[in-house]
């Protein structure tokens, strides 16, 4: 049976080394995030999602981002016009660093939920657009894309349940100040793919599809899920995290999010192309897994890992 309304290709935004990386206890090495930044855009990853310029104190992991985005920039000099490196901003003090580091596009971060706003930028939905208009002005005279992210769009840790229409405003009052993307998220990752079709279909009324993407994490094993209730919308850009790292600070109990490489698997099955190596990436999630002392989570990477050995013990055999 064919899937209806899919598309040939869809663009995937690599957040690993910074939502995936953001919420690890302890210190990981500026050169181990560097060289993941590398061997992700070695294997094929356009869209990188590399650090975040936020308060140091709120996020310690972070800290690094300026150096990270250096050495990425160095080693990608001159930088291919297809590769775009991003960075989380959520003030002035932040806008200002990412300049200097020389990111293609930032991200400025709400809410779809006033509690979690509070939580997470330390101030409501409002105060959070009122202080991005700066930002947004200075990212615009330094031509840099600007993308606007919306936490909670399919629930809240503080709050519950979060109305179906609730992202679908704050996208109005972010478009309104000049954001070019939105990246709709499930940050905790409670989504079904039945509220997921209502929620970005609520955001499709506001906003060009092809300024809309998904952010979902996997806590109860429905990204993948939600992903193809979301392309199925006309939703084109999805956001991952090679081996499924990560989670939010401020979003206690959420696991990482859905991992590339499960994305990459399930687009290749639907023959979507998407331009990365799941080969190469499987080596990536698995060296930094290691890296960090975790158990590679991927759940597309292990099998094929698996397989893989099956196969070299099959030959040596023989
Ligand atoms: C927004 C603030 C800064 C307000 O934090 P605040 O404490 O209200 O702000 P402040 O202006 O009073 O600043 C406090 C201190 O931080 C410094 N500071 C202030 N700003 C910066 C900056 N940009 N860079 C470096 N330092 C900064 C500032 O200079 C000051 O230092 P002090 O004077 O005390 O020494 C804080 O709440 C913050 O940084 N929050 C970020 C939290 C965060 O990063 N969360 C994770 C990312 S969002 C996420 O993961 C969700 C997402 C995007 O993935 C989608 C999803 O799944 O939902």
């Amino acid at each position: 049976m064919q899937l209806r309304s899919l598309p040939k290709q869809v663009n995937l935004v690599e957040v690993g080394p910074r939502d995936g990386l953001q919420n690890e206890k302890q210190h990981i090495e500026t050169g181990i995030k560097a060289e993941l930044c590398n061997r992700l855009l070695a294997a094929g990853v356009s869209r990188l999602e590399a650090a975040a310029f936020v308060s140091p104190k709120w996020v310690p992991q972070m800290a690094d981002g300026a150096a990270v985005i250096a050495s990425l920039n160095r080693t990608l000099s001159p930088k291919p016009q297809s590769v775009s490196v991003s960075a989380l901003v959520p003030n002035l003090k932040g806008m200002e660093a990412a300049i200097e580091a020389g990111v293609d596009e930032i991200v400025v971060f709400t809410a779809a939920s006033e509690a979690f706003a509070q939580k997470n930028i330390n101030c409501s939905i409002a105060e959070s657009i009122e202080r991005f208009k700066p930002v947004i002005e200075l990212a615009r005279r330094a031509d840099i894309h600007i993308r606007g992210s919306i936490s909670c769009a399919l629930g809240c840790p503080y709050q519950g349940d979060v109305p179906v229409t609730a992202a679908a405003e704050v996208v109005k009052r972010l478009h309104g100040i000049g954001v070019q993307e939105f990246d709709v998220a499930d940050t905790i990752g409670v989504g079904t793919a039945g509220r997921v079709s209502e929620v970005f279909s609520a955001v499709a009324k506001v906003s060009p599809l092809n300024q809309i993407a998904g952010h979902f994490h996997d806590t109860y094993g429905q990204a993948l899920a939600n992903i193809l209730a979301a392309l199925q919308v006309g939703v084109r850009t999805f956001h991952s995290s090679v081996a499924g790292l990560g989670g939010c600070p401020y979003a206690k109990g959420a696991t990482g999010n859905v991992a590339t490489e499960d994305v990459v698997y399930l687009l290749q099955g639907l023959g979507i192309a998407c331009g990365i190596d799941l080969g190469e990436l499987v080596k990536t999630g698995a060296w930094i897994s290691g890296q960090i002392g975790k158990p590679y989570a991927s759940r597309a990477g292990k099998a094929l890992l698996n397989k893989q050995q099956a196969e070299m013990l099959t030959e040596s055999a023989g």
